[in-house]
């Protein structure tokens, strides 16, 4: 009963970021990644076109699906407004006690609310749960056949309003062409794609941001 790969990854976390940090525990999870073992988190270069959308947006009330181990999690609450919240959903249980963790140890843990369970069943509860009206932003890393039914999901349960920004990673690689089709052709998205690399490689990724137009 070895150690997963998430358990090691906060191991490092825990090693060589600086409490309440932030920057310092992104900066170790990419360097872990590097150089260590690599991981699905957002990394460093799509980092960057994130944290410029975030800031753009400056969210009040920002929706993560797929928390993982919390990496862009701490990337996105750590660019919040004071008062502003990143709730984010994850259904693996062991993922989100190290998420958990890694959030803590960047000490932004009072701006995220991570809800364990499936985006299906917890986004229909957003609203009586934690007092949500619409999102301001929403970032979807999740299993790629999630994109599309999740992004409907939010439209049915009003949840989007005029000017939500969705941003949804691996648009390319893995790749999500049903939720690319959709969001480039529904006359209710302004729709723009950011070229960019799988994460700590060469291969080709980028990220979708799509406007929702009310
Ligand atoms: C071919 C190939 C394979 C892998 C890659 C590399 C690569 C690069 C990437 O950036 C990737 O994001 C991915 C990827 O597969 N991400 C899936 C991420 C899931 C996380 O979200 C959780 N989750 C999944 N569905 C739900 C759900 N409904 N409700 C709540 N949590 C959910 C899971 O519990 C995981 O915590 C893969 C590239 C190419
Ligand atoms: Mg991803």
């Amino acid at each position: 009963t070895g150690s997963t790969r998430p358990q090691r990854l906060l191991r490092a976390v825990q090693k060589k970021a600086t409490q309440g940090d932030p920057q310092s525990v992104i900066a170790t999870i990419d360097d872990f990644c590097r150089h260590s073992e690599w991981a699905m988190n957002v990394g460093d270069e799509k980092g960057l076109i994130l944290d410029s959308i975030v800031s753009e947006v400056n969210p009040s009330t920002a929706l993560e699906l797929g928390t993982y181990c919390g990496y862009s999690t701490v990337r996105i609450a750590r660019l919040l407004p004071p008062g502003g919240r990143c709730i984010t959903l994850e259904f693996n249980p062991a993922y989100a006690a190290v998420a958990r963790q890694v959030i803590a140890w960047a000490g932004i843990q009072d701006k995220v609310q991570l809800v364990e369970g499936p985006s299906g069943d917890l986004i229909p509860q957003m609203k009586e749960l934690f007092g949500v009206q619409t999102f301001d932003f929403v970032f979807l890393d999740h299993w790629k056949d999630r994109y599309l039914p999740d992004a409907k999901l939010l439209e049915e349960c009003g949840l989007l309003r005029e000017g939500t920004v969705l941003l949804a990673d691996n648009v390319i690689c893995p790749g999500t062409p049903e939720y690319l089709q959709y969001v480039r052709n529904s006359p209710r998205y302004e729709s723009r794609y950011f070229k960019s690399h799988l994460e700590y490689t060469k291969v080709e990724d980028g990220l979708e941001k799509s406007v929702f137009l009310g």
